[in-house]
């Protein structure tokens, strides 16, 4: 009944289950002899000094009940507070490729109502736990005193609870489980369709998606209404066990004995046997949800990730050979080998050809790789590249807030810093006509043209000043303007910096230091602009073909 992994997953909170626990015990204490106060008083002796004690321990134990609470406050900040950031930190450890085993719907629902479920684990369920398996032996004691038989009779009842508990709990783990697997199918849906709402109205198939979706919703209210009648069922027969175990301590109660304080005592207290096992069955089937949320938490921290060694590069360089690599089982890259000392480097090739892959293997996002790919003599797998590279590609993120916030997250300098490079990238003008940097800036970017939002990206970029910049067709999909005024920029950073440019568009590279060009995963051709023409191969092709159709278009 108790998941010891998930338990010692977060230790910090172990003083405070234990003072819960505690807390509890007191308030039982409390509750006895607050019961023994008011059955005197009833059926014996009516003093003053008795009604004190009894308003005494009500106090205490109001106190006490409220004690308790605090204690499960805090254990459930702790776990979650602990937990969240866990996650967070070997997401980012994993990076991009979480996405190869993991939806984001998934990691979103995890993050929040997996997590949030495993309070009740840890703040309600663990300590309940200990406080049923104290409460009903310290019952016994006290009314063994009084009547051994009806305690006895009492304490074998209540074994009864957590027999029905573990009874379930095979049946409703495999039932959570896939309660839990419709729940993440349905948000990952949900996610999707609402990103790709504007597709699906374009092509009108939201009805199609809405349809699905509509079927997918009735799974999961099919398995919630399982997972209900489950948790009823389960909570009945608790009852029916704990007022029955009750009614037969009570029946020994009046049959065992004459005296009219301790029938009473008995007959008030018998619950209090059943009452905090009771308590655990329902808090099970809550917890039980969390445990099946933890499965999945614990297969991605436990997740085997390499850790990053920290380098301190004083020269940097690039070299691959023989690199090979795959995302699956096909290959991608089939032992390519290319040098990047500085300058300007150009990838080029047709779609497909691997020119991102070997960005993101760059960025060090992948590290199942062959060969060798190496940072200053340094294998990228095993070093964090991220002080000495920066990528810009049109996926590169705008945040919701103001454009300060967004540019001082590359490094926090002044104002007047950061529109020096708004200035360079040539949006100086635009940012201020719309407030400066506290410009407001939506979710990705959204309130901005493509154009605007690539300078943005470069100005943040630049700002961050590292000795590598990897461009992966940060120029498409924009307008010629903002296109040639990136590539000014780029050019005149490539004097400082060594900046490797991904792009479609090969007039943009004809001034590169050195042009490699890919065709299905091969370094096939290699030179400055000049020699490749020369060689009139595969960038010769592609080049006079781009060429022809750019004056066509004009
Ligand atoms: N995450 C991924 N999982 C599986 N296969 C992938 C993944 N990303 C890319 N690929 C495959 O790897 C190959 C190379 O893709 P890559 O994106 O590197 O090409 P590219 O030259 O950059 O293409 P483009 O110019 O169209 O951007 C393609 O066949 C693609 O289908």
């Amino acid at each position: 009944m108790i998941n010891k992994k998930l338990l010692f997953s977060v230790r910090e909170s172990i003083p405070f289950i234990k003072k819960n626990v505690l807390y509890q015990w007191i308030g039982l204490v409390c509750n006895v002899l607050s019961t023994a106060c008011l059955c005197w008083i009833i059926t014996r002796h009516r003093s003053i000094s008795l009604v004190g004690i009894l308003f005494i321990c009500l106090i205490l134990r109001y106190i006490v009940n409220q004690k308790a609470i605090e204690m499960s406050y805090e254990s459930s900040h702790i776990v979650k507070e602990t937990l969240r950031s866990r996650l967070y930190k070997k997401l980012s450890k994993i990076g991009n490729s979480y996405t190869n085993e993991w939806s984001t719907a998934e990691i979103v629902q995890l993050s929040t109502e997996g997590i949030e479920q495993l309070e009740t684990y840890f703040a309600s369920y663990i300590p309940q736990f200990f406080y049923s398996l104290i409460a009903p032996m310290t019952l016994f004691i006290v009314i063994s005193f009084m009547n051994f038989k009806a305690a006895l009779v009492l304490l074998v009842c209540v074994p009864l609870i957590p027999m029905s508990i573990v009874f379930v709990q095979k049946f409703a783990k495999r039932l959570l489980n896939r309660y839990w697997g419709q729940y993440t199918k349905l948000g990952d849906s949900f996610l999707e369709n609402l990103q790709g709402l504007t597709t699906l109205k374009i092509y009108e198939a939201d009805g199609y998606y809405h349809k699905k979706m509509n079927v997918e919703s009735e799974n999961f209210r099919k398995i919630t209404m399982r997972v209900l009648t489950m948790q009823l069922n389960s909570i009945t027969v608790m009852d029916l066990v704990a007022y029955g175990g009750s009614a037969l301590g009570i029946v020994f109660a009046l049959t065992g004995t004459n005296d009219l304080f301790q029938t009473l005592f008995i007959i008030l207290i018998s619950a209090e046997f059943f009452i905090p096992m009771r308590q655990l069955g329902s808090y099970f089937h809550i917890a039980m949800n969390g445990m099946a949320a933890s499965d999945k938490l614990f297969a991605i921290l436990e997740k085997d990730i390499q850790e990053k060694q920290a380098v301190d590069l004083k020269d940097c360089f690039i070299s691959a050979s023989n690199l090979h690599f795959g995302y699956t089982d096909k290959e991608v890259l089939h032992g390519i080998c290319f040098n990047a000392n500085k300058g300007m480097i150009g990838f080029v090739g047709e779609s497909g050809s691997g020119k991102s892959t070997i960005a993101s293997l760059l960025m060090g996002q992948y590290t199942n790789y062959s060969g060798e790919l190496k940072l200053s003599g340094y294998e990228i797998k095993d070093i964090n590249v991220y002080p000495y590279m920066t990528l810009v590609s049109l996926e590169s993120y705008l945040f919701s807030g103001n454009l300060r916030d967004n540019l001082a997250m590359a490094k926090d300098v002044s104002d007047q810093e950061m529109n020096i490079v708004l200035e360079k990238v040539g949006i100086f003008d635009y940012v201020n006509e719309q407030g400066g940097l506290n410009m407001r800036i939506l979710e990705g970017g959204k309130n901005l043209s493509g154009g605007q939002r690539q300078r943005l990206v470069l100005a943040r970029a630049l700002l961050k000043d590292s000795p590598i910049y990897i461009m992966d067709e940060a120029t498409s999909n924009i307008d010629v303007e903002s296109e040639n005024k990136i590539m000014e920029v780029l050019y005149e950073l490539s004097k400082e910096k060594l900046v490797l440019c991904i792009s479609h568009r090969l007039a943009n590279l004809v001034n590169a230091d050195h042009i490699y060009c890919l065709k299905d995963g091969n370094i096939v051709e290699s030179g400055s602009h000049e020699e490749l023409i020369q060689q009139n191969g595969v960038y010769c092709e592609l080049f006079n073909t781009q060429e022809e159709l750019e004056r066509y278009g004009a």
